[in-house]
């Protein structure tokens, strides 16, 4: 084990690769996008930005990504997915495109673009479970929220269950099961570090544990 900070990767295919950068900057760990499998195979966690997943799904095919990405998963790689990235990991999406690939690390049904249609976005102040000075403000855009989760997924944060969320009220849209980390909204996107350095712990942890 080196004694400098671990690197997180960021999957630079398609989405705001620039700003998970920052923000995993200000979290204190080093960074590289991550294009070619080379790459994938020196990182030692890795965020799978906001943007189009099924765009993201055909990128992996076009890049060879996609079954080193599954294994590096199945490995026990640290992964932070937000928004398209949160569908990426689920192992199932429903409202997804038939072609659409799934990387299968996290124990949950997805329901792509299910705040709304294409110009809809949401926003809600989220109780987060380990976040514990005070409210995450989730920016929600054409977000999938989890329709279930099962096994040892522990949900991290939900849309409170009040009239004014319409049919969003009670949604799951922040889980952690292991090492990989999701959220249907963007903390990437409004200056609050605190997910960053949730998931920048996360992959400390799991670097130390593989050292020991
Ligand atoms: N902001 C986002 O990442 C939107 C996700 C997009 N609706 C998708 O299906 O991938």
């Amino acid at each position: 084990m080196s004694a400098a900070q671990p690197c997180v990767g960021v999957l630079a295919l398609q989405g705001d690769v620039r700003e998970h950068v920052a923000s995993l900057r200000a979290a204190g760990v080093r960074t590289m996008t991550v294009r070619r499998e080379s790459e994938l195979a020196t990182v030692d966690g890795l965020v799978i930005p906001g943007g189009e997943s099924t765009t993201m799904s055909r990128l992996l095919d076009t890049f060879d990504l996609l079954e080193p990405l599954r294994k590096r998963l199945a490995g026990g790689m640290p992964a932070y997915g937000s928004c398209a990235g949160m569908i990426l990991l689920a192992n199932e999406v429903l409202d997804g495109r038939e072609d659409q690939h799934q990387l299968g690390a996290l124990d949950i049904t997805v329901r792509r673009n299910a705040f709304g249609r294409q110009v809809d976005s949401f926003e809600e102040d989220l109780a987060f479970t380990g976040i514990d000075d005070g409210p995450v403000h989730a920016v929600f855009i054409r977000a999938p929220w989890v329709e279930s989760a099962r096994g040892d997924v522990e949900v991290l944060a939900a849309v409170p269950d009040t009239a004014a969320a319409g049919p969003a009220a009670g949604r799951i849209v922040a889980v952690r099961q292991g090492a990989v980390l999701a959220t249907a909204f963007h903390p990437e996107l409004t200056g609050d570090g605190r997910v960053h350095r949730l998931f920048a712990d996360i992959v400390r942890a799991a670097v130390s544990e593989d050292a020991a």
